[in-house]
């Protein structure tokens, strides 16, 4: 059976990375391609960002490779997360050999709850004074990653951190980190609480003390992106959005405005969220293969100018397929 992969370039750089990694999955394997549209051109173009055909089209896929969305990127990402169910972004935060970082003995993965938090869009203008946000918190959702993180760990016997605000937000982050705790209690799976502001310095001073990290919706993004500071930038992390029957992959970036339309954007973190969606489909030896070529070609060169070189996304893409050869 060949797989269904359907592709969402959306905005900006999305143009630029998505492809790259297609064409590295093209190199690996034989999968059906379906091309679909949404973000900010298309609701210029349609008045909506995410047309309903790209909605059925990611729910019903094998598996999506998403790459990013402008303004839109609530409208479009938010909905494509519940198209594919997914309870769990898992975002691998890895420093490579060849490439200069603040902290090059990071290697950690976040475990974000993905539907839920403060991203639940339950959001109100009351008056001319007044917002409010409605945090939700479920425990079957909470369940459901901590099931994924103890399994992710090895199960029994294994360990994860959890970050968490339990001590400000009693009732939400507190269903979270119960319920979490309990259920590697079950497993017997040890869990570290770390309070997600001292988490951000600490992870900072000395990353090693951290290896997989469970957290809440924003928590999980923010301190994602913090570790992206910490490997060498955004262009390196790759994240998978995992559901019960079905995935969608994507970098962790945004359009980056700033280099847009230029042809030099760093397409690793594109290529390893096709590395991942490669091992979620079962391809573990091409998936393993496509790490280790991005992996030397960080060592080797070359290297976009996000990383200190003058390559162009081209460049970069040609010489990882050719390790693939
Ligand atoms: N999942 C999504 O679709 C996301 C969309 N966004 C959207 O993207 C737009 C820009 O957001 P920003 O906050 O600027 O975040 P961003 O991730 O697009 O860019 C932040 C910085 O990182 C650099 N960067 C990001 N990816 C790179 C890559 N692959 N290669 C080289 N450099 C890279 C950019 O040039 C920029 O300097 C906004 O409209 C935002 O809503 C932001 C985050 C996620
Ligand atoms: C709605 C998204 C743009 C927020 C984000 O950065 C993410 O969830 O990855």
């Amino acid at each position: 059976m060949t797989e269904q992969i359907v592709v969402v370039e959306g905005d900006g750089i999305g143009a630029e990375v998505v492809p790259a990694a297609v064409d590295v999955l093209k190199a690996v394997g034989d999968f059906e391609f379906v091309e679909a549209d949404a973000g900010d051109a298309v609701k210029a173009e349609t008045g909506e960002a995410l047309p309903q055909e790209t909605y059925d089209a990611v729910a019903d896929a094998d598996a999506t490779l998403f790459g990013a969305a402008g303004e839109t990127a609530a409208d479009v990402i938010l909905p494509l997360r519940e198209a594919v169910d997914s309870f769990v972004n898992v975002r691998p935060a890895k420093a490579y050999p060849g490439v200069d970082a603040l902290r090059p003995e990071t290697d950690l993965v976040f475990l974000r709850e993905n539907t839920e938090g403060v991203y639940s869009g339950h959001e109100d203008r009351l008056s001319d004074d007044l917002s409010t946000l409605t945090r939700v918190v479920t425990t079957s959702a909470s369940e459901q990653l901590a099931e994924y993180a103890c399994d992710f760990v090895g199960g029994e016997g294994g360990s994860f951190q959890i970050a968490h605000k339990a001590n400000v937000m009693r009732e939400t982050d507190g269903r979270f980190r119960d319920t979490i705790v309990s259920v590697a209690d079950k497993r017997g799976v040890e869990v570290e609480e770390v309070l997600m502001d001292a988490f951000a310095t600490r992870v900072c001073l000395d990353p090693t003390q951290f290896d997989t990290i469970v957290c809440p919706n924003l928590a999980g993004d923010v301190l994602s992106d913090l570790a992206a500071g910490l490997v060498g930038g955004l262009g390196l992390l790759p994240s998978a959005n995992i559901g019960p029957d079905n995935a969608l992959f994507e970098p962790v970036h945004g359009t980056a405005p700033d280099i847009a339309g230029e042809g030099i954007a760093n397409p690793s973190a594109t290529i390893l969220s096709a590395a991942m969606l490669l091992e979620h489909l079962g391809y573990d030896d091409e998936g393993a293969a496509v790490r280790e070529a991005v992996e030397s070609t960080l060592a080797e060169g070359p290297c976009t100018p996000d990383l200190g070189g003058d390559a162009a996304t081209e460049d970069v893409t040609k010489a990882i397929i050719n390790k693939l050869d």
